[in-house]
C-alpha cells in the first residue's frame, strides 16, 4: 500500500544499501555482524535538471505529509488541532506585524525629531504639558503607535503560552492515540506477522517511535507552516523595496535545504538497518536483565560475555550515530554562512540606501527587522523541512504497519457459529508450510474425530504436531486441503467466533503476571470475575489446592513483576495455564502438551480423568508419553508431517510400526531399570 511522501521504500531507492534484506544482517541474537553497512552513495545524474527534479520530488513528498500530521493532531482532539492551527497562523504574522511597528514607531520619532528642529520660533507650536519640545501631533502619533505595539507584545505573550498549552496536551494526546491505533491493529494481526522478524521489526518501529515522534511531527508540521507565514509575508515586504533582495533570499536556501533532506534520508536509512543490531542489543540486555533467565546466565557463566557483546554492538552504533551527526551538524554549519553572509550582504545594502537618503530610518528598522526575521525563517524551514521529511519516513512506517491486513480475516457475511457446535473436526488433504520455508510442516493430512473423542497425536520432535493443533485452532490456514467442523469449513466463520468455541493450552503458555483468579479467568474473558468458575477450572487442573495455601488465595498476585508476587513452581503454573484451558465452555479442547512439568502422580491423575474433566468435548491432545497416550480413544502417529499411522493403542502396537516401536522404547526402558533394581 503506497501512502505517497516518498516513502521508505523511496528513501531507501535514494540510498541503496548494498543489501537485499536488512533485516538478515542479525543473523543470531547473539552473534553475527556487528557492524550497520554504510549507505552508498548512488549514482545518480547530476544535472541541474535532474537535481531540480529531485528537490521538487522532495518538497512535494514533505508537503504531503503535512495533511497526514494534521490528520493524526484532528484523530487526537480536533479543538486542540483548531487552537494550535489558529496560533500558528497568528504567530507566522507577529514576526512581520512587529517588524512594521517598530518602522512605524521610528518614523514617527523621526517625524517628531524633524518637527522640533524644523520649529521657526516665531510661529507658536502646541506642546505636550510637562515635555517640552514635543509637538503634541506627533505626540499623538507616538502613543498611537505605542499603544498598537503594546497589543501586539501582549498578543506574542497570549499566543506563546496558547502554543506551549496546546503543544504539550496534542502532544500527550497523540502519543496515547498513536499507541492505542497501532495496539489495535496489532492486537488484529494473524500469528505469522509476528513471527516473522521484517514485519516485527516494523511493529517495534512504530511502537518504539510513537511516544517520541508526535511532538517532533507537530513541531516541524506547525513549525513549517509559521515559518512559511512569516518568511512569504517578510519577501512581500522584500520585494515592494528591491526585488533583488526577495530573489537573494529565496535562492539562499536551497543548498541547505537539499544538504539537509540528503542527511535527514541517510540518518533514516541508519535507523532502518540498524534496527537489526538494535534488536539483538535488547535482546541481549533481555537476557541479563530479566528474571526467568537469570539462573541459567549465572550458571553457564555468561553475563559478562553477554555483557561484553552488549559492549561491543554499542560502540559500533555510537560510532556511527557520531559520525552521522557530526557530518550532519558540520554540513548544515558549512550551508547556513551562505544564508549568513547573504544577510550581512542585505543589511550593509540597506544601511548604505538609508544613508544615502533613499530609504528612511524606519525603513531601515524594518528592513532590518525583515533580513533577521528571513534568516531565522530560513533555518526554520530547514528544520521544518528536514525535520517532516523524516516525519514522514516514520509516517510511512506506520502507514505501512496499519496498511498489513490480516492474513486470517473475517469473511464478508460470516456463516453464523451455531449455539451447539458437536465438535466433529475433519481435516481434508490439509498441507501447510510456515511462510519463508519450502518445507511442508504438513503434508496432505486426513483424518476425522467424532464428537466427544479423546484422540492424543504423537511424533517424534519437529513432526507437526503443534503445527495440526494451531491449523485447528485457526491460527493459520492450510495452504491446500480444508478443515471442517461439524460438516463446515472453519473459513466460513468469523476467526474470532470460532476461536471462543476452543479451549486450548499452547506449549508454550504465558505465565501472566496477574492473580491466580485473573490467570484463570482471563481463558474465558467475559467471565473473568466468575470466581466459583474459576475456582472449579482451578479444581479439575489440580491447582486449587495449592491456590488457597497462597497469602491471598486467588487474589494472590503470581509472578514478580509487581508487588508482593508470588513465585509458582513450572509444574504449578502448568496447571494454572490448564486451568485457564477448562474456563471456557466450548464443544473442544486443545492440549499441546499438558503435563510436560508435571509430576508423575498429577500426570496420572490428569490423564484417567481427563475424559471426565473434559466433560464430552472433543479432546485433542499431544504427548510424548506413551503410557498416557494409551488411555485414549485413538492415536495419530506423526512423522515429517505426514499421518503414518491411525488407531487404538492395541491396533498401533499389533501394527508393530512406528507407535509401537516407540512404545516399547519407552516401556523398556522402565522395564530395564527395574530389572537393573532387582
Ligand atoms: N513459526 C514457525 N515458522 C517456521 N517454521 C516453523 C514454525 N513453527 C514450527 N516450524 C517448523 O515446522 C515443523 C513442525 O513443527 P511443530 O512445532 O509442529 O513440531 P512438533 O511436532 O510439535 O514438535 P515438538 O514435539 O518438538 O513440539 C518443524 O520442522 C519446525 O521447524
Amino acid at each position: 500500500m503506497d501512502h505517497g511522501g516518498g516513502g521508505i521504500e523511496s528513501a531507501m531507492r535514494r540510498l541503496p544499501l548494498g543489501l537485499d534484506d536488512p533485516t538478515s544482517i542479525a543473523d543470531s541474537g547473539l552473534t553475527g555482524p556487528i557492524d550497520i553497512p554504510d549507505p552508498k552513495p548512488r549514482k545518480q545524474p547530476r544535472d541541474l535538471r535532474s537535481r531540480w527534479r529531485r528537490i521538487r520530488q522532495t518538497v512535494a513528498g514533505t508537503v504531503r505529509g503535512l495533511p497526514r500530521v494534521v490528520g493524526l493532531t484532528w484523530r487526537a482532539s480536533p479543538v486542540l488541532t483548531v487552537v494550535i492551527g489558529v496560533v500558528t497562523v497568528v504567530s507566522g504574522l507577529l514576526p512581520t506585524a512587529s517588524a512594521y511597528m517598530t518602522k512605524l514607531l521610528m518614523d514617527s520619532v523621526v517625524e517628531g525629531i524633524q518637527v522640533h528642529s524644523q520649529h521657526r520660533p516665531d510661529v507658536v507650536m502646541l506642546t505636550v504639558p510637562l515635555l517640552p519640545g514635543i509637538a503634541m501631533t506627533s505626540f499623538g502619533k507616538i502613543i498611537a503607535v505605542a499603544a498598537l505595539q503594546f497589543l501586539l507584545f501582549t498578543l506574542t505573550t497570549v499566543v506563546t503560552s496558547l502554543t506551549n498549552i496546546a503543544q504539550q496536551l496534542l502532544q500527550e494526546k497523540m502519543v496515547l492515540t498513536i499507541r492505542h491505533t497501532v495496539m489495535d491493529h496489532a492486537s488484529t494481526l494473524h500469528l505469522a506477522f509476528f513471527e516473522g522478524s521484517q514485519s516485527y521489526d516494523l511493529l517495534r518501529q512504530a511502537d518504539q517511535e510513537a511516544p517520541s515522534r508526535p511532538l517532533s511531527m507537530m513541531n516541524s508540521a506547525f513549525g513549517l507552516v509559521k515559518t512559511v507565514i512569516t518568511f512569504c509575508t517578510m519577501i512581500v515586504m522584500l520585494i515592494a523595496i528591491s526585488p533583488l533582495l526577495a530573489v537573494v533570499a529565496l535562492v539562499t536556501p536551497i543548498p541547505a535545504f537539499v544538504s539537509q533532506t540528503r542527511y535527514s534520508a541517510r540518518s533514516f536509512a541508519f535507523n532502518f538497518l540498524g534496527s537489526p543490531i538494535r534488536r539483538r542489543m535488547e535482546y541481549l540486555a533481555g537476557l541479563v536483565t530479566t528474571d526467568t533467565y537469570a539462573k541459567e546466565i549465572k550458571h553457564f557463566g555468561l553475563g559478562s560475555y553477554l555483557v561484553d557483546r552488549f559492549r561491543r554492538l554499542g560502540q559500533v552504533y555510537y560510532e556511527r550515530q557520531r559520525r552521522l551527526i557530526g557530518t550532519r551538524n558540520a554540513a548544515a554549519a558549512a550551508w547556513s554562512m551562505l544564508t549568513t553572509l547573504t544577510s550581512s550582504g542585505i543589511y550593509l545594502y540597506i544601511a548604505l540606501q538609508a544613508v544615502s537618503g533613499r530609504l528612511t530610518l524606519g525603513d531601515l528598522a524594518l528592513y532590518t527587522g525583515a533580513a533577521a526575521a528571513v534568516q531565522s525563517s530560513v533555518q526554520g524551514l530547514f528544520l521544518g523541512v528536514s525535520g517532516m521529511y523524516e516525519n514522514n519516513l516514520f509516517l510511512d512506517l506506520l502507514y505501512r504497519f496499519l496498511g498489513t491486513r490480516p492474513a486470517i480475516r473475517r469473511p464478508e457475511r460470516p456463516r453464523p457459529m451455531p449455539t451447539d457446535v458437536r465438535g466433529h473436526v475433519r481435516f481434508e488433504e490439509v498441507s501447510f508450510s510456515y511462510s519463508g520455508s519450502d518445507v511442508k510442516a504438513l503434508d496432505r493430512v486426513s483424518f476425522e474425530i467424532r464428537p466427544g473423542e479423546t484422540v492424543a497425536v504423537v511424533g517424534r520432535n519437529g513432526a507437526g504436531k503443534s503445527t495440526l493443533i494451531k491449523l485447528l485452532c485457526r491460527l493459520y490456514d492450510p495452504t491446500e486441503g480444508r478443515i471442517l467442523l461439524d460438516g463446515v469449513d472453519i473459513r466460513e466463520y468469523d476467526p474470532e467466533d470460532y476461536r471462543a468455541r476452543i479451549s486450548a493450552m499452547f506449549q508454550d503458555f504465558v505465565t501472566y503476571q496477574a492473580t491466580a483468579s485473573e490467570n484463570i479467568g482471563l481463558g474465558d474473558l467475559p467471565r473473568i470475575e466468575d470466581r466459583e468458575a474459576i475456582a472449579d477450572s482451578a479444581e479439575r487442573a489440580g491447582i486449587a489446592e495449592r491456590i488457597e495455601r497462597l497469602p491471598r488465595g486467588f487474589d494472590s498476585p503470581l509472578g514478580r513483576w509487581f508487588d508482593q508476587g508470588v513465585s509458582l513452581s513450572g509444574g504449578e503454573w502448568q496447571k494454572i495455564a490448564l486451568a485457564r484451558a477448562f474456563m471456557r465452555r466450548s464443544a473442544i479442547l486443545v492440549l499441546d502438551e499438558p503435563t510436560s512439568a508435571l509430576d508423575a502422580q498429577a500426570e496420572h491423575d490428569l490423564f484417567t480423568r481427563l475424559r471426565a474433566l473434559a466433560a464430552g468435548q472433543t479432546t485433542l491432545y499431544i504427548s510424548h508419553r506413551f503410557s498416557t497416550v494409551r488411555q485414549s480413544d485413538r492415536i495419530m502417529f506423526l512423522e515429517d508431517g505426514t499421518l503414518v499411522e491411525d488407531g487404538t493403542h492395541t491396533e498401533l502396537m499389533r501394527l508393530k510400526g512406528r507407535y509401537a516401536e516407540l512404545f516399547t522404547l519407552q516401556a523398556s526402558a522402565y522395564l530395564d531399570d527395574e530389572k537393573a533394581a532387582g
